[in-house]
Formats: C-alpha cells, sequence, structure tokens
C-alpha cells in the first residue's frame, strides 16, 4: 500500500493505492463526518462491488443512485437526478457522497457533493485506472455540455481517495490502456525519469503486473498531487495537466461522447501537441517519435479519425476552457518532460496537424 498526500492546508487529503482497501473500512469510514451517505455508481460497478462497500457503511443512514455507465450520461440531468437523491435521503450539511466508479461517477458525483447545500464532503473511491491516477485527484468536478466536454463545473476536492487495485480485476483491456494514457500524461509533461521508466515496463504495466501498477499509479498521483497542490483552481501550471486535451476534448466532443474513450483521446492529442511542437521547431521530432512508440507497444492509439474535418476539430477546439480573449491557448511541449502554455499559435499551423 501507498499513500499519497494532496496537501491543501485545512483541506489536504488522502490518496491511498493498493489492493483490499475496500475492505479495509476503518481506515476510510473515518473520513465521513456526518450520519447520512449516498453512494452514487453506475450499473455495471455496483453490481460488483456496492455490497462490498455498504458492508463499510452499517450503521449509517445510506442510499444510493445508479447512473447508466458512459461518458453520455455525464448530464447536468443527471446531476438533477443525484440532487433529488440527497433530498429523498434527507442529508444534511455534514452528509458524504461516496463516488464509486470511473471518471464520470467521479466528476458527477462530485459536481453534486459541490451544489448540495452549497458543499457537503464527497469520497472517492475510483474503479478504473483513468479514475485512480486522473480523475479522482485534484477536484475538478463537472459535466459535459452538448457544445463540449466539461464545461460545468467546479473544483471540489474530495475527502480521500481510496484506490483499491483490485477493483480494476474486471476492467475491460481498452478501458484499463485509456487510463495508462492519463499515467503517460503525466510523465510527457514534467518527469523524464517516470517516461524512462515506462519505456521499461510497458509490457509490465499492460500486463498489470502489481506492483509495476501500484507503483505507476503512485508515481502518477504523486506528480499530480504536487501540481494541484501549488495552483489548485488552474491560475498557471496546472493547466500542464491538460497536456493532450485539447485536442482530444475536441475528438470526444466530435465523436459525440461514444466514439473513443477520454484516455484515447488523451493519446491521440498527445502526439498531435508533440507534432505541432516539432512543426513549430518547439521540440525535436524525435520526441514524438519517442512517445508515438511507447504510446502504441502500450496499444493506443495514436492518430484521430479521418471521419471529422480538421476545420470541424479547431472549432470544437476554441471552446477549450484554457483560451483567453478569443485566442487558443494550447499545452506544447519543449521535448518529453518539458511542458509550456503556448498562446496564438496560427490556425494554419494546427490545422496542418489535424489533417
Ligand atoms: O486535473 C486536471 O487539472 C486535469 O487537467 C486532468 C485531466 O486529465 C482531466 O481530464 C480533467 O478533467 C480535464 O479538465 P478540463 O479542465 O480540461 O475539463
Ligand atoms: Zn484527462
Amino acid at each position: 500500500m501507498d499513500t499519497v498526500d494532496v496537501a491543501l492546508a485545512g483541506r489536504s487529503y488522502p490518496v491511498w493505492i493498493g489492493p483490499g482497501l475496500l475492505a479495509d473500512s476503518a481506515r476510510w469510514r473515518e473520513r465521513i463526518r456526518g450520519r447520512h451517505v449516498l453512494v452514487v455508481s453506475n450499473t455495471t460497478v455496483a453490481p460488483l462491488y456496492l455490497d462490498a462497500l455498504a458492508r463499510g457503511l452499517e450503521g449509517l443512514h445510506w442510499s444510493s443512485f445508479l447512473l447508466d455507465d458512459g461518458e453520455t450520461h455525464k448530464t447536468f440531468a443527471n446531476v438533477g437526478r443525484v440532487l433529488d437523491a440527497l433530498g429523498a435521503l434527507g442529508a444534511t450539511r455534514d452528509a458524504c457522497v461516496i463516488a464509486l466508479g470511473g471518471g464520470v461517477v467521479g466528476d458527477l458525483a462530485g459536481f453534486a457533493a459541490a451544489c448540495w447545500m452549497r458543499g457537503i464532503d464527497f469520497i472517492q473511491v475510483p474503479t478504473t485506472l483513468l479514475a485512480m491516477v486522473d480523475s479522482s485527484v485534484g477536484g475538478k468536478t463537472g459535466v459535459n455540455l452538448p457544445v463540449g466536454k466539461n464545461l460545468a463545473g467546479a473544483f471540489h476536492q474530495p475527502r480521500a481517495v481510496v484506490a483499491d487495485t483490485n477493483l480494476l480485476a474486471t476492467l475491460p483491456q481498452r478501458e484499463y490502456l485509456a487510463g495508462v494514457a492519463e499515467v503517460v500524461k503525466g510523465a510527457a509533461i514534467g518527469d523524464l525519469p517516470f517516461f524512462e521508466w515506462l519505456e521499461t515496463n510497458a509490457d509490465a504495466l499492460a500486463r498489470r503486473e502489481p506492483a509495476v501498477l501500484v507503483e505507476a499509479i503512485a508515481r502518477k498521483c504523486r506528480y499530480k498531487a504536487g501540481v494541484v497542490a501549488r495552483d489548485e483552481t488552474e491560475q498557471g501550471e496546472r493547466a500542464l495537466l491538460n497536456l493532450g486535451h485539447t485536442f482530444g476534448h475536441a475528438l470526444e466532443t466530435a465523436g459525440n461522447y461514444s466514439e473513443i474513450l477520454h484516455g484515447e483521446g488523451v493519446a491521440i492529442g498527445m502526439v498531435l501537441a508533440a507534432r505541432l511542437s516539432a512543426s513549430l521547431g518547439m521540440a525535436p521530432a524525435e520526441d514524438t517519435q519517442r512517445l508515438v512508440a511507447l504510446l502504441t507497444r502500450l496499444g493506443l492509439p495514436v492518430e484521430p479519425s479521418k471521419v471529422h474535418t480538421a476545420s470541424r476539430l479547431l472549432d470544437l477546439m476554441r471552446l477549450d476552457k484554457k483560451n483567453t480573449a478569443g485566442t487558443l491557448r494550447l499545452i506544447l511541449w519543449r521535448g518529453i518532460g518539458k511542458a509550456e502554455i503556448v498562446s496564438g499559435v496560427p490556425d494554419a499551423d494546427v490545422l496542418a496537424v489535424l489533417q
């Protein structure tokens, strides 16, 4: 077991990583302050793990709310339904929401917790690799809108993250690898030794070797926790965690959130960002090749679908939250481990890598 601390003064919280943590309820139950608990999960995960979680809730007044599975359900309408469930439970200000699921469940449940009575506690129990290494840590919560991904939400930090690696046993390989993309992203942004470690351990990680898996999760979470502690609300450095996301979100939105997984969009988006950096003379082309080689070995996609036109994707990129005053702000890099925020890249250069 490993613990990563997200240091935010009075709102600091632990990320526990390892096998068997869900059953270790004495550990996480201490983070629940009141009597009311709403477990938010989905129809795929709940049959597998809700009973095990419920064993730790004995004596509390709790109920559950289940979403349908998938990114298309990360909507305002479903936040309203979760709030209604909190109302039906009679949840008071000391209530706690537990998000049992992947990124969709965590983002949506966290947003509902941020809204109920203007903010109550929530605990993340991620069941996908992507949620363990990325979305459950750092307090970004929210929903998608038809015009764009994650466009409505709030920063609301969890009270704890319980990353029980045993829960990954039921995760399909495609979804597992989508989570690996967010691990590669952390290394690509600012940790060259971690990138080299991933090059050495890529096959073991793709095979889910337990020691390699726990180390990968802990290294990525530790890196992210440091960034979040320095810049919780993305006034500067935190934007780097968005490497690949301006392109990736555009691809996800163009595909109505059902064509590619978020992590797949991030993998393709990182490659496009690397190609753009090289074409602007910012970074060596060999680093793009190393990134493509690692992602390919890990079984991740590296090319965007030809179905969406470059101009449609560029239009979608214009709604990205990092943009200011109508100007595209992208996360590019100087090479592996050296990501940078860049404004004012000419449309023609962006279109060229999208074509
Ligand atoms: O935590 C962050 O900050 C990130 O950017 C992590 C991303 O991997 C994650 O997908 C996040 O939800 C994207 O945030 P957004 O602000 O681009 O919607
Ligand atoms: Zn992401």
